[in-house]
């Protein structure tokens, strides 16, 4: 591992390079150049391979060059043009930022990961990784999810953490992607607050297999037990304070807030993809705002029953009203998110919401749709759909029981 005297510097990996994944190497690893004394020059970002051929509308496309006109691997064109042409096309990435298609190899001397992969992947993803990653390596999770089971709910910070027996806070906010690349302002919530590690406790030999782990169901919340198993963060290391997880983050043009509370941060995020793809099929009906405000204004409140009732010990309101991750984030997906784009054309157009995506997003994944048929098979096992009415009525809308036409009579709350 890189050193400079006795001090050991954290090298950083991004665990994905979508569309997120990859404006998050470039603000990272401007971050790093920032801060060398903290953090190794170079970023390593796992690109899940593929072939991909240079489109003719871009920049880099040269009818005259052969290469130009055949399929290539993505991460050697990430690497030779410094530009993610697929999932952020137009953008300059750092020549600090190296893409790496091998999993295992781009994270192992990291002492910091941050996951930024469609939710679905995650799990398979961590099993990839589980005893390869460096013991007291510490994780934040920009993934917006939630990982359901037929035993329980558990937020995506706690799959990454339990999978690879480390600590995972989370990074969530009114974030869409290409304008965070463009340096355009915005401002995000960081959860970051790991439990007292001791140092002199056993490092069980690997990490937890899946069945070992154990979801977190509503009668048992967060297993904050298992810290003590976690591997302390040896004294050669810069600390990895609030202050130093934040110059990791935060640009002129990316304001980070901290906070504490890593269930209402990831909660927020996962949730308001829900309620984004409401806000798309009534827009996509030609409703207009008004419309819009009240599947918002009935979604927050759900978002915020479903952090008291879920996560009780952990998720704030607060959290949902006040820090970027909440309304703010809410606000901003129902304006310009994919999920509410792809809502509104599936509405408005007549097609199936997955057709759209197959049609429009180039690779790019809607996190809203599956987060919505796992959010109801959860609230389903609890006997609680009916709490949560347009959560259930996004569900339904998905699967063609009921038709964006009939979500004012869904939400309305009835006469007790
Ligand atoms: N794009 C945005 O504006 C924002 C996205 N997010 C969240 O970040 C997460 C990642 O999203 P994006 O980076 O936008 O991704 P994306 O939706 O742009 O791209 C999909 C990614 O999945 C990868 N992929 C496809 N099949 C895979 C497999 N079998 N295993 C592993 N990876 C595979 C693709 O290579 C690609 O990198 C999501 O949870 C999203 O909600 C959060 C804030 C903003
Ligand atoms: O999370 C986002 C903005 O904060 C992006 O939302 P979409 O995935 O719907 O584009």
């Amino acid at each position: 591992m890189a050193t400079l005297g006795a001090q050991k510097k954290h090298k950083v990996t991004i665990v994905g390079s979508g569309n997120w994944g990859t404006t998050m190497s470039k603000l990272v690893a401007e971050n790093v150049e920032a801060h060398p004394t903290l953090f190794d020059q170079t970023v390593q970002m796992w690109v899940y391979e593929e072939d991909v051929t240079i489109p003719k509308d871009s920049r880099h496309f040269d009818p005259g060059s052969e290469t130009s006109n055949k399929p290539q691997k993505l991460s050697h064109l990430i690497n030779t043009l410094h530009e993610n042409i697929k999932y952020l096309p137009g953008i300059t990435l750092p020549p600090n930022v190296v893409a790496n298609p091998d999993l295992p190899d781009s994270v192992k001397e990291a002492t910091i990961m941050v996951f930024v992969l469609p939710h679905q992947f995650i799990p398979r993803v961590c099993d990839q990784l589980a005893g390869k990653i460096v013991p007291f390596a510490r994780a934040i999770c920009c993934t917006k999810g939630v990982d359901v089971s037929e035993k329980g709910i558990r937020l995506m910070s706690e799959a990454i953490g339990m999978r690879l027996n480390i600590y995972c806070g989370a990074l969530s906010g009114a974030n869409i992607a290409s304008e965070i690349a463009q340096e355009k302002y915005s401002e995000t919530t960081v959860a970051y607050d790991p439990p007292p590690m001791d140092s002199r406790a056993p490092t069980p030999s690997g990490s937890p297999t899946s069945s070992q782990v154990d979801l977190i169901s509503p009668s048992k919340p967060n297993p904050s037990a298992r810290s003590a198993r976690l591997k302390a963060l040896p004294a050669e290391y810069p600390p990895l304070s609030h202050e130093n997880v934040r110059k990791l983050f935060h640009r002129p043009y990316f304001h980070v807030r901290i906070v504490d509370d890593v269930a209402g941060v990831s909660l927020g995020g996962a949730l308001k993809n829900i309620i984004a793809l409401a806000a798309g099929f009534v827009d996509g009906l030609g409703w207009g705002d008004n419309a819009k405000a009240a599947v918002m204004r009935v979604g927050i409140l759900e978002m915020v029953a479903f952090g008291k009732a879920f996560f009780e010990d952990s998720a704030k309101t607060s959290t949902f009203t006040e820090e970027s991750c909440g309304v703010a984030d809410v606000i901003t997906s129902c304006m310009g998110g994919r999920n509410f784009k792809c809502a509104k054309k599936a509405t408005a157009t007549g097609k199936s919401i997955f057709e759209v995506e197959q049609e429009d997003l180039n690779g790019q994944k809607l996190q809203g749709t599956s987060t919505a048929y796992e959010v109801n098979s959860f609230l389903r096992s609890q006997g609680l759909e009916a709490d949560y009415p347009l959560f259930t009525a996004v569900y339904n809308i998905l699967e063609g029981n009921v038709k964006p036409e009939q979500i004012p009579q869904l939400i309305e709350p009835k006469a007790k």
